[in-house]
């Protein structure tokens, strides 16, 4: 028993290990961590609702790990074709689209939740 949360223990340390290291060495992921951060200030200021809350998380969320998985799969890329080839760059083009998708999805959703609030303010004003 005692072995079984000493795995659990570290594959949740190993993770956190890969969050760290997509952090410190992507500066897209930086992007993304502040544009969240962005976003949890102005939901905080505008006071939007649980559900918009939910989506707003599920953004971050969505963007983020679209992110890991880009670097992930860039780092592997690397590793198994460090020269050039058609099918690695191939490989990069699909998993920067990903990002892109996700990115775009969460502007949307974004633009929806806090246009209307956006908008009151200016009228309020
Ligand atoms: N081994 C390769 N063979 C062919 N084309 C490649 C290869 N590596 C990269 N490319 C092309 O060059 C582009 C940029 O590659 P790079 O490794 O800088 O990825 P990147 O997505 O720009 O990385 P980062 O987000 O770290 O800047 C890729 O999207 C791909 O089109």
């Amino acid at each position: 028993m005692d072995s079984y949360f000493k795995k659990r223990y570290n594959s949740f340390k190993f993770a956190l290990q890969g969050l760290n290291s997509a952090v410190r060495s992507e500066p897209h992921m930086r992007l993304h961590v502040l544009s969240a951060i962005g976003v949890i200030v102005a939901g905080l200021l505008f006071d939007v609702t649980a559900t918009e809350w939910c989506l707003l998380a599920g953004s971050i969320g969505l963007v983020i790990t679209a992110e890991i998985f880009n670097t992930a799969i860039e780092t592997l890329t690397n590793l198994v074709s460090p020269h050039h080839n058609p099918l690695a760059g191939k490989t990069k083009d699909l998993a920067a689209a990903a990002v892109l998708v996700a990115a775009i999805t969460a502007a949307i959703v974004g633009l929806l939740i806090f246009t209307p609030y956006v908008l009151d303010l200016v009228n309020a004003g």
